[in-house]
């Protein structure tokens, strides 16, 4: 009998091998269906045992992540459970268990169809970017948007997207001999990836460009690699091959690949209003060729020829491509690092994450000035040039011991419609030394409203329960319990739901949150592995605003604590009906 993958799953085929594991479909043997289903093996390039339990972690993570997309939007695949095997070996695997959607790729559609009408590459993008926009509203950018990650499913002609990019490079995270992660390879596929994602800086616009790129595949039945470009501007000339294209349709893919990420749409909503008015909202100013909007040659759309495709295609799959990413480069590791200093100020995140930007401010600006070849030129290094961080031997005492087999089915949450906010790239927090004063025990605190429930950690909606002693408080939800709740979601291991509770100024702050959302989980997710909650005290209610000031302790996953105080400034949003945090600092005296 064949053997079971985790005494369960029946390998049924090899759907497809790459640099990171092989993917299957199995038939699940536990379940009366025998329903089918898509396992992802992934291998971890760093097999020190050392680190493994790390990789581990940010594995779990991301898997939750990957559970609570596919839960609340049906055209991303279900999560059905994951596990690792053969940990204590050098050969440990991750595996994923993943919904099957029975459909076809764009990539074998276009392969066997040619290449496809506007209306129908319009259908096609009206359909996925409301997915990718609930994805970027989570804080999550895909990494691999192209024609073979998207499936039109058979039984409703609806595209899925599959194949996040997060957990790959989870997997593929490389720890330097102090213990830092770095991000040394580079998720995505060459032509169908922007620059700015393969020098190591991903950001929601990366995934708009891949997107746009996607379309222009489908209108010309060309890869990135088979267009030329202009010698002079740099523009991708895909115009002359897809020559009926209307000049509404054609602005606004132009503006998709833009090579500045500024001058591309910044997210999918953005781009998604764009498409349905027509045009795009505002004509591309830099790069684009204006000549190639309106070239109107003959060149037939050519059907896609088999042999090229394979040829340009296949060099393009995403493998771990060792692309030194310039903050690497630099010695800035990605992630928030900690300062172990006595000097009293403790962690100051806010400071060390500062302190990365102004070398990767450097460094990207020149990028962006400069060819991507050059980028590839420079020299990769691993090491991470900030001191003080906990060795791989000292996180290791900090975590669970490895576990042989473990398997988790995550459990079936009811769909839900997010009402999501603004989500822009990620915060940190300034988290100096906590010293108890006199102060912290006062009494006299501003009073405010306690409604009898408080947001989830997941779903935060505020309950709507009136006031009669203070009007102007009606409505909203206890400031305090709003930080509280902060802290316990972030405990809970729900790190997409705790960056949507800070306002998006704060998640676009550069300054705090250099990689985005990636630094926000390196930090709370990798570094952190408690939040005690000393003492919340409201320091001022406004209608709109509050201040709170919180006395913390972080239990860092190194085994040290490091008291913090932090002064949040909290704005109420009207539109998602909760407060945001938009400013978090260490207090003044
Ligand atoms: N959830 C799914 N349902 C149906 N088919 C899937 C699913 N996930 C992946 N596939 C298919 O399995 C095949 C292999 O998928 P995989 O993501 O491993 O692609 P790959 O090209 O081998 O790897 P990569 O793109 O990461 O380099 C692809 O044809 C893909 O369409």
């Amino acid at each position: 009998m064949q053997m079971l993958l985790n005494n369960r799953y029946r390998i049924i085929q090899t759907l497809g091998s790459g640099g990171f594991g092989d993917t299957f479909l199995a038939e699940d043997t536990q379940m009366p269906s025998r329903r089918r289903c898509v396992i992802k093996q992934l291998k971890p390039i760093n097999n020190n045992p050392q680190v493994y339990q790390l990789v581990q972690e940010r594995f779990q993570r991301e898997a939750a992540i990957l559970e609570e997309l596919g839960d609340e939007n049906n055209q991303i695949p279900r999560l059905y459970a994951y596990f690792t095997e053969n940990v204590q070996s050098e050969n440990g695997q991750f595996y994923l268990v993943q919904e099957y959607i029975q459909g076809q790729t764009l990539n074998t559609k276009i392969q066997t169809q040619g290449a496809m009408s506007e209306n129908a590459v319009i259908n096609i993008l009206t359909n996925i970017l409301p997915v990718l926009d609930y994805v970027h509203r989570k804080g999550i950018v895909h990494r691999d948007i192209k024609p073979d990650n998207i499936i039109i499913r058979d039984i409703d002609n609806k595209p899925v997207l599959i194949d996040f990019g997060a957990v790959k490079e989870t997997i593929s995270t490389v720890f330097t001999p102090s213990g830092n992660s770095t991000r040394s390879i580079v998720i995505g596929t060459p032509g169908f990836m922007p620059s700015e994602q393969s020098v190591g800086r991903p950001m929601f616009a990366s995934d708009i460009y891949s997107l746009g790129m996607t379309a222009i595949y489908l209108l010309t039945g060309k890869l990135p690699q088979e267009i030329p470009n202009d010698p002079a501007t740099g523009a991708i000339l895909w115009r002359q091959y897809a020559p009926n294209v209307t000049p509404s349709l054609a602005m606004l893919l132009e503006k998709t690949i833009q090579f500045a990420p500024q001058q591309r749409f910044s997210n999918a909503r953005e781009m998604l209003a764009a498409l349905q008015a027509g045009s795009a909202t505002s004509i591309p100013t830099v790069v684009t060729n204006p000549a190639n909007l309106t070239q109107q040659n003959t060149v037939p759309i050519s059907s896609p020829n088999q042999q090229n495709y394979q040829q340009a295609y296949n060099p393009g799959k995403t493998t771990p491509v060792a692309i030194p990413s310039p903050m690497v480069a630099k010695g800035i590791a990605n992630s928030p690092q900690i300062s172990n200093s006595s000097n009293g100020r403790g962690i100051i995140f806010g400071l060390l994450i500062g302190a990365s930007l102004i070398g990767s401010a450097v460094i990207i600006a020149n990028a962006f000035n400069r060819p991507p070849q050059q980028l590839a030129d420079k020299e990769l290094t691993s090491q991470n040039t900030i001191s003080s961080s906990p060795t791989p031997r000292e996180t290791q005492e900090e975590s669970e011991p490895p576990i042989q087999i473990r398997q988790t089915e995550p459990t079936r949450r009811r769909r839900t419609t997010i009402e999501p906010q603004e989500a822009v790239p990620p915060q940190a927090i300034e988290t100096p030394t906590f010293s108890p004063s006199p102060e912290a025990n006062q009494t006299q605190e501003p009073t405010e409203t306690q409604p009898t429930e408080v947001p989830t950690p997941d779903i935060p909606i505020p309950t709507q329960i009136p006031s009669p002693t203070t009007p102007s408080q009606e409505n909203k939800p206890s400031v305090k319990e709003f930080v509280e709740n902060y802290y316990t979601t972030i405990n809970n291991g729900n790190l997409p739901s705790a960056w949507n509770k800070l306002s998006p100024t704060l998640q676009a702050n550069k300054r705090l949150h250099p990689q985005g959302y990636a630094s926000y989980t390196d930090w709370w997710g990798g570094r952190v592995q408690q939040i005690e909650i000393n003492q919340v005290r409201l320091v001022e209610k406004n209608t709109n605003t509050a201040v709170v000031d919180a006395k913390l302790n972080y239990v860092l996953k190194n085994g040290k604590n490091s008291p913090a105080s932090v002064r949040f400034t909290l704005v109420w949003d009207a539109a998602s009906n909760q407060w945001l945090i938009s400013d978090a600092q260490r207090p003044q005296g």
